[in-house]
């Protein structure tokens, strides 16, 4: 078993010791029968049957009758501290699975994950169920093969002898061999793993694939992890083969070594005939089966087991207290999600002149800001760089006070979102695009978002949330921003990056999305298109230069030439059309 196994059932094996020494106690008691049946097969015939004394023989095999009696009651027994130590080891697993899902769900603020923690249980139901088989057969397998061969050494000590050396040597082989079967066991089911995902991504974007002509691509795609999976499953099976191959081997080797002796030994009264046909009972009713079993379920189930115990083992270790101690997370009380540059310079390749030169910037929680420059400042560098999608070169950005590059992704991703010029709405119902970011949205959430954003009509046209969008392209640009915009509204992120998002909406349905995102809650940075949105904002963020400047629309207006310069263009061009 792995160590993560073994680390997750320890705590048990500690506190139920009693339990552990009773069920090792009754399972010795239950191999009795094999311990005792090549020896009393032995003097039945050497001092019973074929010493003419027919009572001795039946009395003989009565004993071994009383033993088989006995061990059965043995092995009853054994399965009450069996069953106990699997039940604390269920409840055990449970508890410390299910509180690490819990724990992780509150800590990333989301839902507790009823689907996540279900399969949690069901794996917990499968390691009850193995382990108790497990323990029934471990013990009773390892104790009779080791019951038979003590019994045959001392019946007969070269007997013992021709059966120890192979079997031996098959265990060590098969032991050898069973570490390559585990490797390549778990590269099967890693194998197995890639295939489900890239075959489920596939199909869960099969109308894009087609809607792009990328079917060639995918077939190729899922071909190249299907074959994978083929050859690495082939593998574990030549393994299992030659694993079989040696136990047979091992197994069978000890009765042909004393077959082909036998005469030789008889002949010079090194063994007697009763011995002869006890150390066969000992070898083929007692070590074969028991080698056999011992491999195949006892080493099938211990791998089961190990598997499910170290999937469980990862995810109690993947709970939020681990991922606060290895990617840091914004403090509590410093949740504020506040935006800041710190001394960031930013260039595209080595001797272009700086985008970015040495910019401190702060954009507290709740901030309205307007980024605004002449074409080609750097305003969407500047966006791309507070969102982490780019790294200053000197210098770095925050978010709640910690650098972008050491928060989680997965919680930066949905704590701060960007919205391109580009809007995408893909192939699917209005429906599923507007929940992209929010799958547990109810319709009530939608139409408040909707209503918000002014585009009851737009979702109208679109036939409603049912309504399918199998060509996106046929919408136009406005619309596509419009719905990309309102997934973003629906989703959970506290900071919103516009980046010329709104390019192509009319300035009135422009005012009407900005407000909502203003409104809605969260940080709103928007990279201005008009500068009717450095109007409306709270604050602007000046670019020129690769320097920035920030305040009020009112104070620029008196101070910045740039900005001056800016809107009189844009007044000037207002005016005009
Ligand atoms: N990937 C890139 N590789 C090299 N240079 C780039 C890259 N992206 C942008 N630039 C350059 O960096 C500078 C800033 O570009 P950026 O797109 O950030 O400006 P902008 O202010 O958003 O422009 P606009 O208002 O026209 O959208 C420009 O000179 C641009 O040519």
């Amino acid at each position: 078993m792995s160590r993560d196994g073994w680390r997750m059932l320890s705590p048990v094996a500690e506190r139920h010791r009693r339990e552990m020494y009773a069920l090792t106690a009754w399972s010795l008691l239950g191999v009795l029968p094999v311990l005792l049946s090549g020896r009393l097969m032995a003097f039945a015939l050497d001092h019973g049957f074929l010493a003419d004394s027919a009572t001795t023989g039946f009395a003989t095999l009565g004993c071994y009758g009383a033993a088989l009696v006995v061990g059965a009651f043995a092995k009853r027994c054994a399965m009450v501290p069996m069953a106990t130590v699997t039940e604390a080891a269920r409840d055990h697993l449970v508890r410390t699975t299910v509180a690490a899902g819990l724990r992780r769900a509150v800590d990333e603020g989301g839902a507790p994950g009823v689907e996540g923690v279900s399969k949690i249980t069901s794996q917990v139901e499968n390691v009850r169920q193995i382990l108790a088989a497990l323990l029934m057969s471990a013990t009773s397998t390892g104790l009779a093969a080791a019951a038979a061969l003590v019994g045959v050494v001392s019946l007969a000590p070269v007997v013992g002898l021709l059966a120890l050396v192979p079997t031996l040597a098959a265990g060590a082989v098969v032991v050898r061999l069973s570490r390559v079967w585990r490797v390549r066991y778990a590269t099967s089911l890693a194998a197995e793993e890639r295939m489900t995902e890239q075959i489920g991504r596939t199909l869960g974007g099969l109308r894009d694939v087609v809607a792009c002509g990328a079917l060639e691509r995918a077939r190729n795609g899922a071909d190249g992890v299907v074959d994978a999976h083929a050859h690495a499953v082939s593998s574990v099976a030549q393994v299992s083969g030659a694993r079989m191959a040696a136990v047979a081997l091992g197994a069978r080797l000890p009765l042909v070594a004393l077959l082909v002796t036998a005469p030789w030994l008889l002949a010079r009264d090194a063994l007697t005939p009763g011995e002869l046909v006890g150390a066969a009972t000992y070898l083929v009713s007692s070590l074969e089966p028991a080698l056999r079993s011992a491999v195949q379920s006892v080493g099938n189930l211990a791998l089961e087991l190990g598997t499910i115990l170290g999937s469980l083992a990862a995810h109690s270790r993947g709970s939020a207290a681990d991922l606060a101690h290895d990617v840091p997370q914004p403090a509590p009380d410093d949740r504020c999600f506040g935006l800041s540059l710190h001394a960031a310079t930013f260039r595209y390749g080595n001797g272009g002149s700086p985008v970015l030169d040495q910019v401190n910037l702060t954009i507290p929680e709740g901030e309205h800001l307007a980024v605004v420059g002449p074409s080609g400042t750097g305003k969407s560098t500047l966006a791309n760089i507070v969102c982490g999608l780019e790294q200053p070169q000197t210098g770095e950005a925050r978010l709640s006070g910690v650098p972008l590059s050491e928060l989680d992704r997965t919680w930066l991703r949905r704590s701060l979102a960007l919205v391109p010029q580009e809007a995408y709405v893909f192939a699917g119902t209005v429906r599923e695009n507007l929940r992209y970011l929010a799958p547990e949205a109810d319709d009530t959430r939608l139409d408040r978002a909707v209503a918000a954003l002014g585009i009851t009509e737009l979702i109208k046209e679109c036939g409603g949330y049912d309504g399918d969008l199998a060509r996106p392209d046929l919408l136009s640009s406005g619309q596509r921003q419009l719905l990309a915009l309102a997934r973003v509204y629906l989703s959970p992120a506290r900071v919103v990056i516009l980046d010329e998002a709104t390019c192509h909406l009319d300035p009135a349905a422009e005012e009407r999305v900005e407000l909502a995102f203003a409104r809605r809650g969260g940080t709103l940075v928007v990279i201005a298109h008009r500068m009717s949105s450095a109007a409306r904002a709270r604050r602007v963020l000046v670019m020129a230069g690769g320097a920035v400047h920030t305040d009020t629309h009112r104070e620029l207006l008196r101070t910045s030439p740039v900005y001056a310069e800016l809107v009189g263009y844009w007044q000037y061009s207002a005016v005009s059309r």
